[in-house]
C-alpha cells in the first residue's frame, strides 16, 4: 500500500554554551550555539516495522554533541559541524549520512574604560552565524556558510527608476529613495573530501565570514543602488572573487519599505521628493529579491 520514501531524524535545538579559559592571559572567551542534527540510513525498520534497535536516539545525540564540545573546539561551526558528521557516519555502520546545522550567537566582548574585559560579553546585533553541513559516507561534506539577520538601512544613495510599465503599474520612479533590509547571504563551499580536509582550512572559515560580511556592508553603504538586484549581485561578485574555494554564493534580502508621506494636505506642508523627512515604515508586504551566482567556467580548484 505505502512506502517509506525518505527519512532522517534526530535532535534539533541543542542549546550549547562553551568557555575557554586563558589561565596565563587570566581572559575568557565564550561561544553559544544551536545545534540541529539529522541522521539518514538505514533506519527504514524503524518507522516500518516499530524496530527500534536501529535508532540512535535523540537523547544520545544530544549527549555525543556536548562530548564532542567539550573535545573539540567549537569554532569555526563549520568545522564542529563537520566534526559531528565525522562522529556519527564513522561510529555507526548503518548511518550513512549526517545533516547537521550550527547557529552561533553573538556574544562581543564588552570594553570598559576603553579596554576589553576579560570575561563581560554584550548581545550587540541580532545578526547570527549559520553553517548547515551534510556528511555523507563515500561522497564527503558539503558545507553552506551563511549569515543572517543583518539588519541595515541607508538614509540615500539608492535609486529605483527604468523598471517596467504597463496598465498595472503604479509605482513612481525615485531618484533617491530609503533602502533597508534584512540581509541573508550564503556561500556554498566545494565539496570536502572528509574532516581532514575541512580541518586542513579551517582559518579559511572565519576569513570568509569576515569578508562576506565586510563586503555586504562596504557593498550597502557606498554602491549608488539602482535595484537591490544590482546590488546584491555585485556582493556575490565580490565574496566569489575573495574566496576561491566557494562555488556559489546566494543573497535572499527583504526591501523593507519606507514610504514618503504626503503632508500637503495640512497647511501645504512640504513632505515628499526632496523635502521628504518623515517617512512611514512598512511591515508587509515587502518585496524579496534572492539569487545565487556562481563561476563561470570551470569549478574552482584547492
Ligand atoms: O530594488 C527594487 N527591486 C524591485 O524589484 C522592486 N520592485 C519595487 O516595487 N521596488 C523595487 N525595488
Amino acid at each position: 500500500m505505502s512506502q517509506l520514501s525518505y527519512a532522517r531524524y534526530g535532535k534539533d535545538n541543542i542549546r550549547l554554551f562553551k568557555v575557554e579559559k586563558d589561565e596565563k592571559a587570566g581572559t575568557q572567551t565564550v561561544v553559544e550555539s544551536t545545534v540541529c542534527i539529522l541522521l539518514e540510513g538505514d533506519i527504514e525498520t524503524s518507522y516500518t516495522e516499530a524496530d527500534n534497535s536501529v535508532i540512535v536516539a535523540t537523547d544520545t545525540q544530544k549527549q555525543t554533541c556536548y562530548i564532542l564540545a567539550k573535545q573539540n573546539p567549537i569554532t569555526p561551526p563549520e568545522l564542529f559541524a563537520s566534526v559531528i558528521g565525522d562522529h556519527f557516519i564513522k561510529t555507526y555502520p548503518h548511518i550513512h549520512a549526517a545533516h547537521v546545522k550550527i547557529i552561533q550567537h553573538k556574544w562581543t566582548r564588552m570594553a570598559i574604560d576603553g579596554k576589553p574585559h576579560p570575561h563581560s560579553f554584550l548581545r550587540d546585533g541580532e545578526d547570527i552565524r549559520v553553517v548547515e553541513s551534510v556528511t555523507r559516507e563515500n561522497v564527503g561534506v558539503s558545507i553552506r556558510s551563511k549569515i543572517e539577520k543583518l539588519l541595515v538601512l541607508k538614509s540615500t544613495g539608492s535609486a529605483f527608476y527604468g523598471f517596467h510599465r504597463d496598465e498595472y503599474t503604479q509605482l513612481q520612479e525615485t531618484w533617491d529613495r530609503i533602502l533597508s533590509t534584512e540581509v541573508e547571504a550564503g556561500w556554498a563551499w566545494k565539496t570536502f573530501s572528509g574532516l581532514d580536509e575541512v580541518k586542513s582550512v579551517a582559518p579559511k572559515f572565519d576569513e570568509a565570514f569576515n569578508a562576506a560580511k565586510e563586503i555586504t556592508l562596504k557593498t550597502f553603504a557606498l554602491d549608488n543602488s539602482a535595484s537591490v538586484q544590482a546590488t546584491m549581485y555585485k556582493m556575490s561578485d565580490q565574496i566569489l572573487a575573495a574566496v576561491p574555494l566557494v562555488e556559489a554564493v546566494d543573497y535572499s534580502l527583504p526591501n523593507k519599505h519606507y514610504f514618503e508621506i504626503d503632508l500637503s494636505w495640512h497647511k501645504g506642508l512640504k513632505n515628499t521628493g526632496k523635502d521628504a523627512t518623515v517617512y512611514a515604515p512598512q511591515s508587509n508586504p515587502n518585496g524579496l529579491i534572492q539569487c545565487t551566482v556562481t563561476r563561470k567556467g570551470p569549478k574552482s580548484k584547492l
